[in-house]
């Protein structure tokens, strides 16, 4: 989707970070694991990028159903994208509001517009990652475990009811919030305001399974992105297919992990003619890639910093 890009994002909460640090504290050591969050994130959307076949998405290989889009628009994107990852995990640290966090959300925004030319790479990411490096920012301030209970622990003791109010809205802007309201349909506000169940009861255990009987990383987030695909309602899908495309999505998804998903030994053709039909129909599971990319950042939070 092409949006109205400013061509020069103002760097509006400069001001705000450097008052956090200077005065309440934050010394080196918050500084390096927020660089080292913020380095974490961007790797898990790149991964998202590099995978391959994913039905109907971008990757490095092709630009599946997009034709605004391609691999350079995304990682023009991401690469604008890390120091939000640093200035968010630091506000996490300093227990920020969620409205501080929107804040830096929205100038995020304003940067991936201005590196893609106004192409909406990454707004789900920018909302979903971000939540999660707040989250890991405050279990690190307050002494936790960055374990997948804790960080959704986190995320709803600290920030629950200003996402629960974040999912009201009196008129539809989005192509998410006038999905959500035709088809009835959850979309980024209410997983979100529910503790990304899609990533932690269906895709974390999912990527995880996948692991533990001896399958490649590769093949974890396969089984991971359509499980997603199965079980979410991604208002991407809704706004590009309607009921007709979702249902055609979830189905597909569902027959896949039927026969085994990656444990099938002719999983790549399945997967590679899903990836055919999708971009032919021009259907594209985007809400479902960014939970991918969070699913393998709370993934790795647990595997690299305990
Ligand atoms: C809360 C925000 C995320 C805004 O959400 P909203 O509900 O308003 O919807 P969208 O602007 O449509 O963005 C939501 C993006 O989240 C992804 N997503 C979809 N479903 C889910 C889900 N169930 N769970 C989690 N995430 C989900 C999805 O991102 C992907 O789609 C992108 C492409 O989308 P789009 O541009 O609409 O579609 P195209 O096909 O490209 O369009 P055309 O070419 O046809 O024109 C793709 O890149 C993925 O990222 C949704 O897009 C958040 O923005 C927010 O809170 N921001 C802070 C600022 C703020 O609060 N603003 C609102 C104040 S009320
Ligand atoms: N790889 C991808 N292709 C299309 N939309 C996306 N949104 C997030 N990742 C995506």
């Amino acid at each position: 989707m092409h949006v109205n890009a400013e061509s020069r994002a103002p760097d509006t909460l400069s001001g705000y970070t450097s008052a956090v640090s200077s005065n309440r504290g934050i010394c080196r050591q918050d500084r390096t694991f927020c660089h080292d969050i913020a380095r974490l994130a961007v790797h898990c959307l790149y991964t998202e990028l590099a995978l391959y076949p994913k039905p109907g998405l971008v990757s490095l290989i092709d630009n599946g159903s997009h034709e605004d889009m391609s691999a350079s628009t995304f990682l023009r994107s991401l690469f604008a994208l890390r120091h939000y990852f640093v200035r968010i995990t630091l506000a996490g640290i300093s227990g920020a509001s969620f409205e501080t966090l929107k804040q830096l959300g929205i100038d995020a925004e304003r940067r991936m517009l201005a590196a893609t030319a106004g192409v909406n790479t990454h707004r789900g990411a920018i909302f979903c990652l971000g939540m999660l490096c707040a989250a890991a920012g405050h279990c690190k301030a307050e002494g936790n475990d960055l374990s997948a209970a804790d960080i959704r622990q986190t995320l709803l003791s600290q920030w629950g009811s200003a996402l629960a109010a974040h999912t009201h809205c009196t008129a539809p802007t989005s192509h998410g919030q006038r999905m959500s309201a035709v088809h009835t349909v959850g979309g980024a506000r209410e997983e979100m305001a529910q503790g990304l169940p899609s990533l932690f009861d269906v895709a974390l255990p999912a990527l995880r399974r996948t692991l533990a009987d001896g399958r490649s990383p590769h093949a974890a987030r396969i089984d991971a992105l359509f499980s997603l695909m199965a079980h979410m309602s991604d208002t991407n899908v809704y706004h590009r297919g309607g009921l007709t495309g979702a249902e055609l999505v979830r189905s597909h998804a569902r027959a896949f992990l039927k026969q085994g998903g990656t444990a099938h030994p002719e999983w790549r053709s399945t997967a590679v003619a899903l990836h055919e039909l999708f971009s032919q129909k021009k259907l594209s599971p985007g809400g479902a890639a960014d939970l991918l990319a969070a699913t393998c950042f709370v993934h790795h939070l647990y595997q690299d910093f305990i």
